[in-house]
């Protein structure tokens, strides 16, 4: 079953709510019988009226607690579901494909639709439970005065029917709010990461307000016209009743024969059922925004699922089948995918050959392709020509998970995580190499992760290298790792953690701005502009 958009539940499942919520409004229309019965002849209610009532009372709110609570399991296990799907599909897609997306999309859809969502799941429920009771209540209309049902049952559907429209009319309202809801986003990630710029200058702070204040405008707006058009529509519902009320007492009596007592049961009845009919229209918005929730998660897998069709990579491959060996570039070149007007950036081709125990250093200014490059080597970018081997064996969609596997590589962006996941080492073999990094002191290595990670930006790299060294892998990519170092861990880095590489056998490839040390390698790769110049 499909609700909210989400597989939540089976046939079964389905079928026990929908028999909880129509006992529910079964038992409370027998409840309302019971009470209005009673009303009309007092001397007649005994102790078992009382006790059916009670009765017919308890297996209404019982079941309805039990339905409102199933239905806000299902949806919440429904959300729990999706959003390990998501993850799955997240860490499926290929680097490219989240770059395209971008991370501001991905975590709105998964933070903010899914509390759209979820906050919906009750709102169904009141919608569900309100709607059997308007049935059963109008069943007794029915069973008290035909004329009377026919009244207020046209009038009712009438008013549903205009409010659906009103409702769906928001379509566009709600599209306008999800686009203006991005771009929130988008200006507050900004205005968080660029906290300190925004600190040096009071001009720039004003425009990033201008623009954070037009975000926010845009979010306002699309919320006020949607609870604008809601108001609306419920306050014409709530017009409806006095339209009701007054065909029940100035008008049907002109023409069906009711007895009083009849007359006044049946107005409660109706004050009654249209307080019902309120209940399950409120939660009616919810829906629709929850149904457009989903539609944009919907999207965004999509999205995911057409990013890994483009670039699929297996992982469930197995180890690494070939043996240690050279790494070989043969006429590899990556192209990004060009954006109207524009030429796309394109490195390569590169041709060459890294022998384990060698040390390439790729040199090159700004903008010349050396992180590309590195990507590509690694198999994060799939080359757009040319191919990856290593020991023999090509990196293809079969193999590339494993080849990763075989680098370890720290980008100038690199993340920390707060654990040492994927890691299993004991801190008697962290701590030497704490030392060598001139980390002892500033973080130790305890439960699975280190105690501080809120270093000075050298030291969080030193960090980083300390857990590629235990990852220990054959291929060592380093993307201007020294360039925050300070000159004696510098030299260090050139002239004992390399030869200790070298000795140990690794494949050791650098991006390297430090011509001092360019002797340090054993071969230069000069980029310029995406070509390999020497
Ligand atoms: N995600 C991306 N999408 C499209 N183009 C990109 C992307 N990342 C980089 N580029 C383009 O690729 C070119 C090379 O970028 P790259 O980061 O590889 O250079 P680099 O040599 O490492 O530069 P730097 O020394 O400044 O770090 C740049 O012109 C950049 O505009």
């Amino acid at each position: 079953m499909k609700l909210l958009g989400l597989e939540v539940a089976s046939p079964g499942q389905q079928l026990a709510v929908v028999g909880a919520v129509t006992a529910a409004g079964l038992a409370n229309a027998l409840a309302i019988t019971i009470v209005s019965g009673a009303a009309q002849s007092p001397a007649g209610a005994g102790v078992t009226t009382l006790l059916t009532f009670a009765a017919a009372a308890v297996v209404s709110i019982g079941a309805n607690r039990w339905a409102s609570h199933r239905l806000n399991a299902l949806v919440e296990t429904g959300l729990y579901r999706t959003r390990v799907r998501f993850f799955e599909k997240i860490e499926r897609t290929e680097l490219r494909g989240i770059e395209a997306i971008g991370p501001t999309e991905i975590v709105d859809r998964l933070a903010q639709n899914m509390a759209i969502i979820s906050a919906a799941a009750s709102s169904i429920g009141r919608v569900m439970q309100a709607l059997s009771i308007v049935a059963f209540a109008l069943i007794y209309v029915a069973f008290l005065s035909p004329a009377a049902f026919v009244v207020i049952a046209a009038l009712q559907i009438g008013a549903l029917l205009q409010f659906r429209a009103a409702v769906n009319r928001t379509d566009a309202i709600l599209r306008n709010y999800d686009a203006a809801r991005l771009r929130f986003f988008d200006r507050l990630m900004g205005l968080l990461r660029g906290a300190k710029e925004i600190k040096l200058s009071r001009a720039r702070s004003r425009d990033v307000r201008a623009e954070f204040a037009a975000a926010s405008a845009g979010l306002r707006d699309a919320s006020t016209r949607f609870d604008g058009l809601i108001d609306d529509s419920y306050l014409f519902l709530n017009a409806q009743l006095y339209l009701v009320l007054a065909g029940l007492v100035f008008v049907l009596p002109q023409y069906v024969a009711l007895a009083d007592a009849t007359l006044s049961i049946l107005l409660t009845t109706t004050l009654f059922l249209w307080g019902n009919i309120e209940g399950a229209i409120i939660g009616y918005p919810a829906y629709v925004q929850a149904a457009q929730a989903t539609e944009a998660l919907a999207s965004l897998e999509r999205r995911l699922d057409g990013a890994a069709r483009k670039v699929s990579v297996a992982q469930e491959a197995a180890d690494w089948p070939g043996q240690p060996g050279p790494l070989e570039l043969c006429g590899v070149e990556y192209a990004y995918p060009a954006s109207p007007g524009e030429n796309a950036f394109r490195v390569g081709p590169v041709d060459l050959t890294v022998a384990p125990g060698e040390v390439v250093f790729i040199v090159g200014g700004n903008g010349s392709g050396k992180s590309t490059l590195l990507k590509t080597l690694t198999g994060l970018y799939p080359p757009t020509r040319g191919r990856v081997r290593l020991g023999g064996v090509t990196v293809d969609a079969t193999t590339a998970a494993a080849f990763r596997e075989q680098v370890s590589l720290i980008l100038a962006d690199f993340h920390l995580f707060s654990r040492t996941y994927g890691l299993d080492v004991s801190p008697e073999q962290v701590q030497p190499l704490l030392r060598q990094m001139q980390l002892a002191g500033k973080t130790a290595y305890k439960d699975g992760r280190f105690t501080r990670r809120d270093l000075s930006t050298g030291q969080r790299k030193r960090l980083a290298l300390v857990l590629a060294m235990l990852e220990d892998r054959p291929i060592l990519v380093l993307d201007e790792w020294p360039a925050d170092q300070d000159p004696e861990f510098r030299r260090h880095f050139y002239e004992v953690l390399i030869p200790a590489w070298r000795a140990q056998g690794k494949i050791v490839i650098a991006v390297s701005h430090d011509d001092r040390y360019f002797h340090c390698a054993d071969r230069l790769l000069v980029l310029d502009y995406g070509r390999v110049r020497a």
